[in-house]
């Protein structure tokens, strides 16, 4: 079975896929993936500079994320033009994961998705198991886990669907407003619900 995993930016996506790595799950997180594919000299970076400029490179090769962040949370038609670049990149690293996963014999592998509703990669999962949170949640902890202002903040949540919306795209939903150990709690009932094991065939 192939769990994808989503929520909003900063619901609680990353905090429960470690929770499943630490029940032996094989996880594939699109963020990380999203950081390997714009490694320095890789042809997606170079597309990236071509579209942005090279103020968007730092001196070591990398890509200056808080500037990129920056242009694409604030602009619609730049971030289309970010998305068209990177996306099919990170698709196709995550689907050699999974076939990677699958051959070894994982029952169970889960692909950790933030914008698993936005990009409409519903087709690539079993199940959709969404990490929601209260507006209010999700603001405070985006403003103190990154420091952004109000104004940075508020860009990057409307940067993507409502979390109703995605609530009602799921299988099961996770509310993470309480204590880690509530949220444990209800990831490991919806996982006894799917009969989902992280052993291997
Ligand atoms: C814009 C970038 C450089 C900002 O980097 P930064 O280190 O500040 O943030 P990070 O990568 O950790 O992303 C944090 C969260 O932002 C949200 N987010 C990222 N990219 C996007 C996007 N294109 N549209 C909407 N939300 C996004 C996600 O919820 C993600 O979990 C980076 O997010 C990026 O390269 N985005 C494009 C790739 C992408 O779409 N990634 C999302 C997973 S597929
Ligand atoms: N139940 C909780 N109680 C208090 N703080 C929490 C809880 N769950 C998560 N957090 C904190 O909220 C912040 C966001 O959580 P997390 O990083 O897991 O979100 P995310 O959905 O992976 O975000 P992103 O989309 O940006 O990658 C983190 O600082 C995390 O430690």
């Amino acid at each position: 079975m192939i769990i994808g995993l989503t929520g909003s930016i900063a619901s609680g996506k990353s905090t429960v896929s470690e929770m499943l790595k630490n029940s032996g799950y094989p996880i594939i997180d699109a963020d990380l993936v999203a950081r390997q594919v714009v490694e320095p000299g890789s042809d997606t970076l170079e597309q990236i500079e071509q579209a942005f400029g090279p103020e968007v490179i730092r001196e070591d090769g990398t890509m200056d994320r808080p500037k990129v962040g920056e242009i694409i949370f604030n602009d619609p038609a730049k971030r289309k033009i970010l998305n068209d670049i990177i996306h099919p990149a990170i698709r196709q690293e995550m689907l050699q994961q999974r076939h990677d996963y699958m051959t070894e014999g994982y029952k169970t592998i889960v692909m950790d998705i933030p914008l698993l509703f936005e990009s409409r990669l519903q087709h690539l999962v079993d199940k959709i198991l969404v990490v929601s949170v209260t507006e209010e949640n999700q603001f405070n902890r985006l403003v103190e886990r990154n420091g952004f202002t109000e104004k940075e903040a508020r860009a990057r949540i409307s940067s993507q669907l409502p979390m109703s919306v995605k609530e009602d795209g799921a299988d099961a939903v996770i509310y993470n407003n309480g204590t880690l150990d509530e949220t444990k709690w209800q990831l490991n009932r919806i996982l006894d619900n799917w009969k989902a094991s992280p052993e291997k065939e």
